[in-house]
């Protein structure tokens, strides 16, 4: 469904994504996984469209997508309501009056029936239903969260491109997020640095190196057992810690967030 093909994204003369080249199946989860800095978002963003690389094909249901492909309006429509992104700051996201206009904004853009239904739908799911009325800047940033990810969701997409969609939620919310994507027969591709939270998430990960290069690419069982790639990634690191009295040091994979 999808396919990178050597992509290279710089930002001015920064290497950002440097030879990329990955397939993803549909219906297929895929964890994209890497340190601050190492282009996650750049490609989530490729994916959906919005930044092209200078170099390198991505083609999408075996076309290429490109700014001339974006510039045909049907092909657009079709694009943008089959691929979506939830962006890692939701505040970016969100620009309607009410909660409920979030939601029906897409709804309306995509001609659906029964929008009002529908968004009603989604607020239950996502248990936002008493903020419909409300302007989606009184919220909190989880709340916020679940506001975007109804308002994508539901104009039903095929691909779902989520940049670290589990940054504002609270650890009960989370783990019920975690299990309602699993629940969803949809291709997704997640970027997270939460070890704990990848391997619950998709069977397989590409992990981008601080070169901007692919690392790895296969099952995230195996990328968590292996240590060298670990810290070959940076995603564990020696750290001091206290038991009782004695301090020692030893490589950590916890998560901080
Ligand atoms: N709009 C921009 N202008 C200039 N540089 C940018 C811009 N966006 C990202 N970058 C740079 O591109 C590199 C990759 O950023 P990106 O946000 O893709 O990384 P990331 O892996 O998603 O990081 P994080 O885990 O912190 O979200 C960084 O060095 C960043 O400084």
């Amino acid at each position: 469904m999808i396919e990178l093909r050597e992509i290279t994204y710089k930002n001015e003369e920064k290497v950002v994504l440097n030879d990329i080249t990955f397939s993803i199946n549909e219906k297929e989860k895929v964890v994209l996984l890497g340190i601050n800095g190492v282009g996650k978002s750049t490609l989530l963003k490729i994916l959906n469209g919005l930044i092209f690389p200078q170099e390198g094909i991505y083609l999408y249901k075996g076309e290429k997508l490109d700014e001339k492909k974006l510039k045909d309006k049907s092909f657009n429509k079709k694009f943008r309501k089959e691929v979506v992104m939830l962006f890692q700051n939701p505040d970016i996201m969100l620009f309607n009056p009410t909660v409920y206009d979030e939601i029906a904004f897409g709804l309306r853009q995509f001609d659906f029936d029964d929008v009002d239904g529908r968004v009603k739908y989604w607020a239950d799911i996502f248990g936002i239903t008493k903020y419909l009325d409300k302007s989606p800047f009184e919220l909190s940033g989880g709340e916020k969260q679940k506001v975007c990810l109804a308002s994508i969701l539901a104009i039903e997409p095929q691909v779902l491109l989520l940049d670290e969609p589990t940054s504002n939620l609270d650890p009960r919310t989370t783990g019920w997020f975690i299990d309602f994507l699993n629940d969803l027969n949809l291709t997704m591709i997640i970027t997270t640095h939460n070890l704990s939270i990848a391997g619950e998430l998709a069977e397989r990960t590409v992990v981008l190196g601080e070169n901007h290069k692919i690392l790895y690419d296969g099952k995230v069982e195996t990328f968590l057992k292996d240590e060298n790639l670990l810290i070959e990634a940076n995603l564990i690191h020696i750290h001091k810690h206290r038991h009782n009295s004695i301090i020692h040091a030893h490589y950590h994979t916890h998560d901080w967030d």
